[in-house]
C-alpha cells in the first residue's frame, strides 16, 4: 500500500480500525473472496471516502463496518477500539437507494421518527425529529409524504431519518449516486454542514472523485480481486469548503489529479 501523506496532526481515538480484514461470499458452488489484507484506521470526526471501480468491494467492506456482515476468520475490525460483533450503537447506515428505504405510507415526519419509536418521549421524538429536519433543511415538509417530495428531498429524509438517531458516524453508500448535478452539489454541502455541527464520523462510498476530494479529509481507493486498499490519499484542502472557490484551489486540481492517478495506476495493475 502506498501513504501519500503524513499521519493527522491531531492525535484523535479512532472509530474504526481494520487489520487483516478479509471477506468471502460463499454461494452454493463457489467461494468467492471479495477483501483481502485491508487495513485502515478512521479517526473520530474524520471525513473518509472509499473510491473504487465498480465490484471492488466497498459496499462489503462499509457493510462490515456497519457489523451487517461477518468478516472471514482472524480478521480484525474495531469501532472505538471494541472489536465489532454486531450493528454498533451509534453508527447511522445511508444507502443510494432512498425511495426503497422509506415507507411512502407514513409522512415524512413519521419516516424521521421511526428510529426512536419505544424509546424516548412523544416530547422528545417530536423535538428530535424537528432538529433532524432542520439540518437538512426540510423542517416545513414534514407533513408532506415521501412520494410528494423530490428525489433530493428524499435522500434527505433518509439522512435525517439516521440524524434522528444523533449517530457519532454516519456510513453513506453512493447516497448522491442517483442525483442531478445540482442537488447532488447542494447535499453534499449540507453533508458536510451537518458534519461539523454534529461533529459525526463520515465513512464515505463514492464512485465520483470530485465528491471525493471536496467532502474528504482523506480517501482510500480500494483495487485488485480480491481487493485491498491500494492507496491512502489525505486531502489537505481548507474548511469551509465552498463549490467555486474550493474547486478553483491550486490544492484541489493537485488532490484531484493524485486521485485520479491513483485510480488509473491501480485499475491498470489489475
Ligand atoms: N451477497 C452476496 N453474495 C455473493 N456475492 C456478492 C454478494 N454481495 C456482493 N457480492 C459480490 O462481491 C463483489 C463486491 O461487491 P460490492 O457490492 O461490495 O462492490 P462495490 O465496489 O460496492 O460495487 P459497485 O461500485 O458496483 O456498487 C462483487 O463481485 C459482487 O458480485
Amino acid at each position: 500500500m502506498t501513504v501519500e501523506a503524513t499521519a493527522p496532526a491531531t492525535e484523535t481515538a479512532d472509530a474504526f480500525s481494520c487489520s487483516k480484514l478479509f471477506v468471502e461470499y460463499r454461494t452454493r458452488n463457489k467461494v468467492l473472496r471479495v477483501l483481502e489484507d485491508v487495513g485502515f484506521s478512521c479517526a473520530q470526526g474524520e471525513f473518509l471516502s472509499i473510491l473504487g471501480p465498480s465490484g471492488t468491494g466497498k459496499t462489503t467492506l462499509l457493510r462490515i463496518l456497519a457489523g451487517l456482515l461477518s468478516p472471514g476468520e482472524g480478521s480484525s475490525v474495531r469501532f472505538r477500539g471494541k472489536e465489532i460483533t454486531g450493528p454498533p450503537t451509534g453508527v447511522g447506515i445511508v444507502f443510494q437507494n432512498y425511495a426503497a428505504s422509506l415507507l411512502q405510507w407514513r409522512t415524512v415526519e413519521r419516516n424521521v421518527a421511526l428510529g426512536l419509536e419505544g424509546r424516548t418521549s412523544k416530547a422528545e421524538r417530536d423535538e428530535r425529529v424537528r432538529e433532524a429536519l432542520e439540518l437538512v433543511g426540510l423542517a416545513d415538509r414534514g407533513k408532506d409524504y415521501p412520494w410528494q417530495l423530490s428525489g433530493g428531498m428524499q435522500q434527505r429524509v433518509q439522512i435525517a431519518r439516521s440524524l434522528v438517531m444523533r449517530p457519532e458516524v454516519l456510513l453513506m453508500d453512493e447516497p448522491f449516486g442517483a442525483l442531478d448535478a445540482m442537488t447532488k452539489m447542494q447535499l453534499q454541502d449540507e453533508l458536510l454542514k451537518v458534519a461539523e455541527v454534529t461533529g459525526a464520523t463520515v465513512v464515505f462510498v463514492t464512485h465520483d472523485i470530485d465528491e471525493a476530494v471536496y467532502l474528504s479529509d482523506r480517501v482510500l481507493v480500494l483495487a485488485g480481486r480480491p481487493a485491498t486498499v491500494g492507496r491512502e490519499l489525505r486531502i489537505d484542502l481548507p474548511r469551509p469548503r465552498d463549490q467555486v472557490t474550493t474547486k478553483e484551489l491550486p490544492a484541489y486540481l493537485a488532490a484531484r489529479h493524485r486521485v485520479y492517478e491513483a485510480l488509473r495506476a491501480e485499475s491498470e495493475a489489475q
